[in-house]
């Protein structure tokens, strides 16, 4: 777009008025920020006083003030180099043609109070994201409106300098989403917020309240979307749910750190970013030493053997089967407890029927954690005490005072008289301050039988004790019992382990208020087992769950989905989306990862990539591992300027050895693990299942012996490294059906 043109020097003007009101209001609220400081400051000199009140409540007003313009600070100099990246002109039912400035946070001039940019989550900016030119429909909180655009206009603003812009349809659409990914080159996620696509903007604005299950191709956007879906959820609903309340869960720690400065800059922060493992160890107050999940992966790996054993245990704790299991389990340990009851008595007194509590602690307070459950008996039995104890003593003394009565005038001789007199204001007198005594403790000494359970020990008691374990999984042959027992002989505990660990726990104490989180996001869905996600979904109490992943990478499947009908059955509101189309590989590395989806026995449709061409993948023979082949490659590969440029290898020892001989070799070479820094400067060298959701610019799979074999855990492999690459792929082997092609 020439510079000249009047409508360029118009958008400039506009950018350049934008930026003024900003400084305006920059200037203000480091000025608010100034003064409640110091407001703060003399307020706290003053606490001494004697009467400090209005010191506190001139803190308390202060340090809001002083948050809300901490807050404008920090969300005006975030914006300050890119105010806004699109504009709609647009037109309301019933109302006048409007030109809308869409942006990452809204701004409102503060004396006309008109829009200077829309926030791009709010519901008008739908339109762009949604809309065809014309007349169109939206929605606001539920409510149809109607309007007409007339045009959507792209920006392309640098440190605040507008160096282009565009106007856009469907053509132009390709071309700015193409050049976004071709200008892509860093080993971190970044937000698109102005080039997500219309499917895309879909699943992110779905109904918030209900759960959603995307099955999505590798590089279609599942991860970007999720955290996207975050920021468009806490803008949406951000009255109803704190941060905190929000997690999202990812495959491991690499990852987090992966996503790790998205989320900053969708205006999103303090949502809790976690693995499984990670939240479900600090939910439940328990520190496992695990062992590596990716052990079992390596063991099929290595031994070119998928042959699963028909008792699968990874697998049958993963099923609802196992969620059985640990129902029965609870109930056998309820029953227990609820043997225990007996009458509540003052001294002699009975106040309460065991059958009442019992009937309390099965029956009514049911739908609670069993401790919980007993804890609210302990208050019901401290209220009745409270209330039966002044009956009791009235009743008490009453008598006494009948008796005692009586023996003043029924007894003739005076030294008997005396005597029985005196024995019963004995008897009361010690009688009644024992009772006003008794009833302090009555509750807890009461109690005391019902101990309370820890966790761990509960659950190694099941799988290491035969009978319990055939009361509590019945469906089991002998056979199979003395399996499982004989797998847990020594105490070492799997990842598997959490989610009957988490169950067990949610149903005997209940999850902690910190840990009960309320909208969960979980990302690689499909590594999940059915049994992680509804022991989640019970813990939690919600099923506000979205949920990403593809089947297609389920590396994992001895152990997890393969399906995603039974997501479905467990979460009967949610809604099912499908994204086809990858964002991240060109055509070319595409066509080859196709190739290996297409073996694959769940007939997903084959990956459409968006229309990007790059370099065909290469093939480079090697009959065995040659540092010297990789160097060169790599070496051709950064000398072409890419940046993020990763060795994927397909087991973890192979990545080590090649580590290793690249390092002595004197290359700037990384090992990945899970809790290394992403530095796109150094050869990053990673087996297939820890690249599981990165990418990089260029990508070399280096495969010798063990080749990938054609079976179903090493196609996945494949088809996940294959499918890191954005623009160039290589492929290091001594033959391509090293690479089943
Ligand atoms: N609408 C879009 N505009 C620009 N870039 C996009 C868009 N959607 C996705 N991308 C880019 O495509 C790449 C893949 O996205 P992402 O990692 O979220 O995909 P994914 O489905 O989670 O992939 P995988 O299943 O392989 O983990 C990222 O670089 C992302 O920035």
């Amino acid at each position: 777009m020439s510079q000249q043109t009047a409508e360029y020097q118009k958008e400039a003007a506009r950018l350049k008025h934008t930026k003024e009101y900003m400084n305006i209001l920059l200037t203000e609220s480091e000025r608010d920020l100034q003064s409640s400081q110091e407001k703060i400051r003399s307020a706290m000199a003053n606490l001494e006083y004697i009467d400090s009140s209005d010191s506190y409540l001139n803190i308390l007003t202060n340090s809001r003030f002083f948050e809300m313009a901490r807050t404008q600070k920090e969300a005006l100099e975030a914006v300050m180099n890119k105010p806004y990246f699109a504009r709609i002109h647009f037109q309301r039912e019933g109302e006048p043609e409007e030109f809308l400035y869409i942006g990452k946070t809204s701004l409102f001039h503060r004396d006309t109070h008109e829009p200077i940019i829309v926030d791009w989550r709010s519901p008008v900016a739908n339109v762009y994201y949604d809309g065809r030119l014309g007349d169109l429909t939206y929605q606001v909180r539920d409510e149809e409106h109607s309007g007409h655009l007339f045009s959507k206009r792209q920006y392309k603003i640098e440190s605040g300098e507008l160096l282009d812009y565009r106007d856009i349809d469907l053509t132009t659409n390709d071309e700015l989403l193409q050049e976004a990914l071709e200008g892509k080159a860093d080993v971190r996620l970044t937000e698109i917020v102005s080039t997500i696509q219309k499917e895309q903007n879909e699943i992110i604005r779905a109904h918030l309240r209900q759960p959603i299950l995307v099955q999505g191709a590798a590089g279609s956007g599942k991860t970007t979307i999720a955290l996207h879906r975050i920021s468009y959820f806490l803008y949406t609903m951000g009255e109803h749910f704190k941060p905190e309340q929000l997690m999202i869960l990812a495959p491991n720690k690499l990852f987090i750190e992966y996503i790790g400065d998205v989320l900053p800059e969708l205006g999103v922060d303090r949502i809790c970013q976690t693995t499984y493992a990670e939240y479900v160890q600090n939910a439940i107050g328990i520190k496992l030493k695990l062992q590596n999940p990716n052990e079992q992966l390596e063991s099929i790996v290595e031994n070119n053997t998928d042959m699963l054993p028909r008792f699968n245990i990874p697998q049958i704790k993963g099923s609802l089967l196992y969620r059985d299991i640990m129902d029965r389990y609870t109930a056998m340990h309820e029953q227990k407890l609820a043997a225990l009851f007996e009458d509540v008595f003052i001294e002699k007194y009975r106040i309460l029927r065991a059958s009442h509590l019992k009937k309390l602690f099965l029956v009514e307070f049911a739908y609670m954690p069993i401790e919980k459950r007993l804890e609210r008996i302990k208050k019901v039995i401290q209220t009745e005490v409270k209330r039966k104890t002044a009956a009791v003593l009235n009743t008490l003394n009453a008598k006494y005072e009948e008796i005692i009565g009586r023996a003043l005038n029924g007894i003739r001789d005076d030294a008997k008289r005396r005597r029985v007199v005196t024995k019963y204001i004995d008897e009361r007198d010690e009688r009644i301050p024992k009772i006003k005594q008794e009833v302090k403790s009555t509750a807890t000494l009461y109690m005391r039988k019902f101990e309370k359970v820890k966790i761990k020990i509960m659950y190694r008691e099941l799988v290491t004790n035969r009978m319990l374990l055939s009361e509590a999984a019945p469906e089991w042959s002998l056979e199979e019992i003395e399996m499982f027992l004989s797998a847990h002989r020594k105490e070492a505990w799997v990842l598997e382990d959490l989610a009957a660990l988490y169950y067990l726990h949610a149903r005997i104490k209940g999850v902690p208020d910190k840990w009960k989180m309320r909208v969960i996001f979980i990302d690689e869905a499909q590594d999940y087992s059915l049994f992680q996600l509804a022991a989640l979904k019970a813990g939690l109490e919600t099923d506000m769950f979205t949920m990403v992943g593809d089947l297609a990478q389920g590396i994992h499947s001895y152990r997890s989905l393969t399906e995603w009908e039974s997501v479905l059955k467990l979460f009967p509101r949610a809604t099912y989306a499908t994204l086809q189309k990858s964002y991240r590989t060109t055509i070319e590395i595409m066509n080859t990862a196709n190739k290996i989806l297409a073996k694959m026995d769940e007939n997903l449709p084959l990956v459409e990539p968006v229309v990007r061409h790059g370099k065909p993948p290469v093939f480079i023979p090697c009959p065995a591992f040659d540092e010297n082949v990789i160097i060169e490659t790599y070496r051709t590969i950064r000398s072409s300027g890419h940046r993020s440029i990763a060795l994927i290898t397909k087991t973890t020892s192979e990545a080590k050895k090649f580590a290793a001989a690249l390092v002595k070799a004197n290359i700037e070479a990384e090992l990945l693990d899970e809790t290394a820094a992403l530095d796109q400067s150094k050869l990053l060298i990673v087996p297939s299942h820890l690249a599981k959701g990165l990418e990089f610019d260029a990508v070399m799979i280096a495969a010798f012996d063990p080749p990938f074999y054609d079976h179903p855990v090493d196609r996945k492999l494949l088809y996940v490294a294959l499918t890191r690459a954005m623009h160039e792929l290589y492929l290091i082997g001594p033959n391509e059906e090293t690479f089943l092609l």
